[in-house]
């Protein structure tokens, strides 16, 4: 399978002011393996967002080393980095931050039309097909602000995935969604997933991290534990035991 994302003794130190630091990560050791479907949970201020950004070069660590496909990011320059999160990697986040003097189809395909790794007409062919999948095609040539909070953050997986990177980082992907439109989001990233993209989230939601098939716990910036979950099929049906599941060893862990 192979390592996709690696951290070792991770730390990130916040500065207040010149007297007073905050150790916010401290010496994260973390493996993530290529096709998984992780998430973080645990307390408020725990570190998860400090963590996802970190990881992902979208902040700069204070010490240690990550490495995506082998290569060491900590040492890479913005411009970089800029590289790397614009081709390998997508992001969803809480708060959809899309442009709105463009529609949803402009939206959904202008970073690719800057990456230039392809044509335009096979840009939007996979833009129409990404629609498709997470059904908003007929959103296409609306306004952002003619679409539902659920229909956003749709647009914001295809934005995200369209790319074809080779992670998605989510920070609380369903944190402003109905708990109907929270499930149907979860279904399309677990859809994602089984088709070989890498996921790692963050997330309070227990239903959520019951979709997702390993959940890391941190604690006071570290991870002090995890469960494997297995890879969630729809099929099976099994939501409601899977998140039973979770929230019995949320409750040993004192969540
Ligand atoms: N830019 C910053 N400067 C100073 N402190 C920060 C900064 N960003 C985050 N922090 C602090 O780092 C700690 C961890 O924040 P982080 O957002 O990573 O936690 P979290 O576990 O994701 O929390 P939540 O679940 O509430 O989103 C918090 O105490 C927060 O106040």
């Amino acid at each position: 399978m192979g390592v996709i994302l690696e951290s070792k003794e991770l730390s990130k130190v916040y500065s207040v002011d010149k007297e007073n630091k905050q150790d916010i990560l401290k010496n994260v050791n973390l493996q993530i393996n290529k096709g998984e479907f992780v998430s973080v949970m645990g307390p408020s201020g725990s570190g998860k967002s400090t963590l996802l950004y970190n990881i992902s070069g979208m902040d700069r660590l204070t010490s240690g080393s990550v490495q995506f496909n082998g290569q060491e990011i900590s040492t890479f320059s913005e411009q970089e980095l800029s590289t790397l999160r614009l081709n390998k990697m997508g992001f969803i986040f809480q708060q959809i931050h899309l442009l709105k003097n463009l529609n949803i189809f402009d939206n959904i395909v202008l970073s690719a039309y800057l990456a230039k790794k392809d044509s335009r007409k096979s840009i939007n062919k996979r833009a129409t097909e990404l629609m498709k999948r997470t059904n908003i095609s007929s959103l296409a040539d609306h306004d952002v602000t003619q679409a539902s909070g659920g229909q956003l953050q749709r647009v914001a997986i295809c934005r995200a995935l369209i790319n074809q990177p080779d992670i998605v980082f989510g920070d609380e992907p369903t944190g402003a969604l109905n708990s109907k439109s929270a499930d149907e989001v979860m279904e399309i990233l677990a859809d994602i997933n089984q088709t070989g993209t890498t996921i790692m989230l963050v997330t309070h939601d227990v239903k959520v991290a019951a979709k997702t098939e390993r959940i890391l716990y941190m604690l006071d910036g570290n991870i002090v534990g995890e469960y494997q979950l297995g890879k969630y099929r729809k099929e099976k049906n099994d939501s409601r035991a899977r998140e039973e599941e979770v929230s019995r060893w949320l409750m040993k862990l004192g969540f």
